[in-house]
């Protein structure tokens, strides 16, 4: 079978979804730096979702985050999104940025502050049931600074209690994500630390719960697609939020801090026949981009999560399966590597072209005049952005 057939059967079923959030303003704790031409209000991120799909083929998704993305009628911003040629995915809910959330959200000592936090993960059902998004990703910045704080066994037990309402409220065909992280906000206990935590709550919850894998919250050297392998294989994994980082969560463009780790992660997909969409993987990026202009920036990260998932088809899986049956370890690695360090630019180029989209997404992009006609747009009004 041609490299081409090989990548034009896998790519065709890749669809990464795009962060509503990523479009806005943010950065760091130490500074925003605003951008021309953000978006002003979730239509307008929807906009400029549109535009990465519609140049590279392979983003008909964009998730969104309550409340920075609430609007008054959500079924008229869903019917936004179709007309753009895109759709809502994972519903996100922020549990993190209300004063009344500095012990906890849904793990906060005082059952009142629990109830609200529940009610938000609610809410954000339905908002699904509106856009009709299947997805609602929980992520809890949930935790203590110091020792004896409070009790980590009762913190346990008041999560559980939220998330089994929650999932007890979820539609026939609703699934929620547990996002875990292992520090920061809080640096001594997270409520969700690690991917065996996320794990057993969604086993003790049950099939429509499952683990989403953010790539920029392990500890550094954590062999990450180890964690990808035991989810698939026990059918608990249900995405992704794709970043790169050099240390701690930053939130870099997939792919660009550490290319080779993203192959390895889109082998364990690719071998496991993950890439379709009735495996259910949600290909998530949950980035910010505060120094470099963000939809190329989001642009280009769609195209390394391509990039490297072509690679990853092209691994000659037959000769290294019979590599690995015979204990031929550098013959298995080199066949491995062999991928790894193929070009697969002209063949994505070639990919595109066979599908009316430009060769270069990012020259198309550049040429297009998006980014002055938004900048010479969107003036006036207060831009979005963390907490706006
Ligand atoms: O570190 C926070 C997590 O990655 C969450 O996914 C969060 O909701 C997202 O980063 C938006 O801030
Ligand atoms: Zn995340
Ligand atoms: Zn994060």
């Amino acid at each position: 079978m041609s490299e081409m057939t090989i990548i034009e059967a896998g790519l065709r079923a890749l669809a990464v979804e795009t962060a509503s959030w990523a479009y806005a303003n943010s950065g760091t704790r130490f500074k925003v730096f605003a951008q021309p031409g953000v978006p002003r209000d979730p239509f307008e991120k929807i906009e400029d979702a549109a535009v990465v799909h519609r140049l590279t083929g392979a983003a008909p998704s964009v998730a969104l985050h309550i409340p920075w993305d609430r609007v008054a009628d959500y079924a008229k911003l869903a019917d936004h999104a179709k007309q753009e040629g895109v759709k809502i995915g994972a519903i996100n809910a922020n549990v993190f940025q209300d004063d009344d959330y500095k012990l906890g959200s849904v793990t906060h000592p005082d059952p009142s502050v629990r109830r609200k936090a529940t009610d938000h993960l609610l809410e954000c059902i339905d908002v699904m049931d509106l856009t009709g998004s299947d997805t609602l990703k929980l992520w809890f910045a949930d935790g203590t600074n110091y020792p004896g704080q409070d009790s980590i066994r009762a913190r346990q037990d008041r999560l559980a209690e939220a998330l089994a309402e929650t999932y007890n409220r979820l539609g026939e065909h609703q699934r929620m994500l547990l996002e875990y992280k292992l520090f920061e906000p809080s640096f001594y206990t997270m409520d969700v630390p690690d991917w065996g935590t996320s794990y057993a709550h969604c086993l003790e919850l049950g099939p429509k719960a499952q683990v989403v894998i953010d790539t920029g919250h392990h500890a550094p050297g954590t062999n990450i697609e180890f964690i990808v392998a035991f989810l698939l294989r026990a059918n608990k994994l249900g995405g992704f939020d794709f970043n790169s980082r050099f240390y701690a969560d930053d939130d870099l463009m997939v792919g660009a801090a550490d290319p080779f780790q993203l192959f390895r992660i889109m082998h364990e997909i690719v071998s496991a026949g993950a890439l379709d969409p009735e495996a259910g993987i949600a290909f998530m990026l949950d980035q910010c981009h505060n120094i470099e202009p963000k939809i190329p920036a989001i642009i280009r990260s769609v195209l390394n999560v391509q990039e490297l998932t072509a690679k990853a088809l092209l691994i000659d899986a037959s000769a290294l399966a019979a590599a690995q049956e015979n204990g031929d370890v550098l013959g298995a690695n080199e066949i491995f590597m062999d991928a790894f360090y193929t070009d697969v630019r002209p063949l994505l180029a070639q990919w595109r072209i066979d599908r009316g989209l430009d060769a270069d997404p990012m020259a198309a992009y550049r040429q297009s005049g998006y980014d002055e006609k938004i900048t010479a747009e969107r003036v006036g009004g207060e831009q979005a952005g963390w907490g706006a």
